[in-house]
């Protein structure tokens, strides 16, 4: 198989096109009965079908991200919070939680708020910290997830992404990336040794949600600087700027990053993807993780929609610039299928990907092209 699949235009008779689309809509339908929860308690206010949202707060040692915490639990948000401080370290996570899973070590601690929010403290790996959690269901409506400083927040966002998937009563909401404005240059372009992952480049490629925060200690030029480097590494996250992580509320909770079926932000989001042209081109500083801005003119079929993702993701057969095989943090695409009006929103975090229909028709008075922003972590050869 060729190392480029996507190829534009590449239509089959409509009604093949038509057959695969009904199979596809079929299993999309009974994905969905799985999905339903037989809930007999109604879905509090913020929830989907009664499922929890969970915002993963990750960013580098000292960044802000408990100050951010802190600052949210003690807003007034209407919300229950409960928080989950996690204890993920540098390896692999899911053997982590496994390996405390039966130990059944669990650590946990129960605070009421002033403003109603309920927070409960629970020092453990992630996955028995929620699950002890939902045992309270109905306690509280959202979870927040504080990731420790030097933890890869690819492994529990992708725990909840595809637990989600699994019909589970939690759904990844939303990935914040705090950074620190004055030391957050040096962290990103910090030098690993072979084969290390530079943990602050990483948390800053998953992000839905950049939070310049302490920008009261970097002057004006310190921040552009960094700003444009975290474009770089990400073009789909928005970056705000924070003193004392103190963001309107609503740029970081109820985002809904990761359900495509779901229509809060989702203008928003194929809006970005069709205005960032050139936003992953500028500034080559030296860097193992960028956004690559990948466009093909046309329509495709979904059959090389399918077959290009599983070669982007699964054979890694897709090259970057210098050649390497890329090798995917996060990808976001707007693809119009052949033969079809509507635009389907494809997203990836590393192997795992989904396909979803959206509302919205492609307007007929514009050409058709796909469109993919890539977060490749390829480091480039040394020179
Ligand atoms: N000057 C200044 N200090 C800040 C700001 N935000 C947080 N801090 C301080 O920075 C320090 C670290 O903040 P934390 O919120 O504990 O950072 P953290 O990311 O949770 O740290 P770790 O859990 O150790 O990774 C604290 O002393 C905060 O008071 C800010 O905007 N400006």
């Amino acid at each position: 198989m060729a190392g480029m699949v996507l190829q534009p235009d590449v239509v089959s008779s409509g009604k093949d096109e038509r057959a695969t689309d009904e199979d596809f809509a079929k299993e999309e339908e009974e994905e969905e009965d799985d999905e339903e929860c037989p809930e007999l308690i109604p879905a509090p206010a913020g929830t989907q079908g009664g499922r929890i949202p969970v915002t993963v707060i990750t960013g580098y040692l000292g960044a802000g991200k408990t100050t951010l915490l802190n600052y949210i639990l003690t807003e007034q948000h209407g919300k229950r919070i409960a928080v989950i401080l996690n204890e993920f370290g540098e390896g692999s996570a899911l053997e982590q939680v496994l390996a405390v899973k039966q130990t059944g070590a669990l650590y946990e601690e129960w605070l009421e708020l002033r403003n109603g929010c309920l927070c409960c403290t629970v020092k453990d790996s992630g996955l028995l910290a929620i699950e002890s959690l939902l045992q309270k269901k109905g306690r509280f409506d959202y979870i927040l997830l504080e990731t420790t400083g030097l933890a890869d927040p690819v492994a529990v966002a992708s725990v909840f992404w595809v637990d989600a998937n699994l019909g589970s009563d939690v759904y990844l909401d939303g990935v914040i990336t705090v950074v620190d404005a004055k030391y957050g240059l040096e962290h990103l372009l910090e030098k690993k040794p072979d084969g290390l992952v530079n943990e602050a480049a990483r948390q800053a490629g998953l992000a839905d949600i950049i939070l310049l925060n302490k920008v009261d200690l970097a002057t004006w030029e310190e921040r552009e600087r960094l700003k444009g480097l975290l474009r770089n590494v990400n073009a789909l996250a928005k970056i705000i700027e924070t003193q004392r992580a103190r963001v309107n509320l609503d740029f970081v909770l109820d985002l809904h990053s990761f359900d495509n079926c779901a229509s809060v932000g989702l203008r928003e989001r194929l809006s970005q993807l069709e205005t960032q042209e050139g936003a992953a081109t500028h500034g080559h500083l030296d860097q193992s993780i960028r956004s690559v801005t990948f466009e093909v003119p046309g329509s495709v079929t979904q059959s090389a929609l399918d077959a290009f993702l599983q070669d982007l993701l699964w054979e890694k057969k897709m090259l970057n610039e210098e050649g390497h095989c890329m090798e995917v943090l996060r990808l976001k695409g707007l693809v119009p299928l052949a033969c079809e009006r509507k635009i389907v929103l494809v997203q990836g975090v590393r192997e795992l990907f989904d396909q979803e229909e959206t509302p919205m028709d492609w307007p007929e008075s514009r050409h058709r092209h796909c469109r993919f922003i890539i977060i490749d972590t390829q480091a480039p050869p040394k020179v």
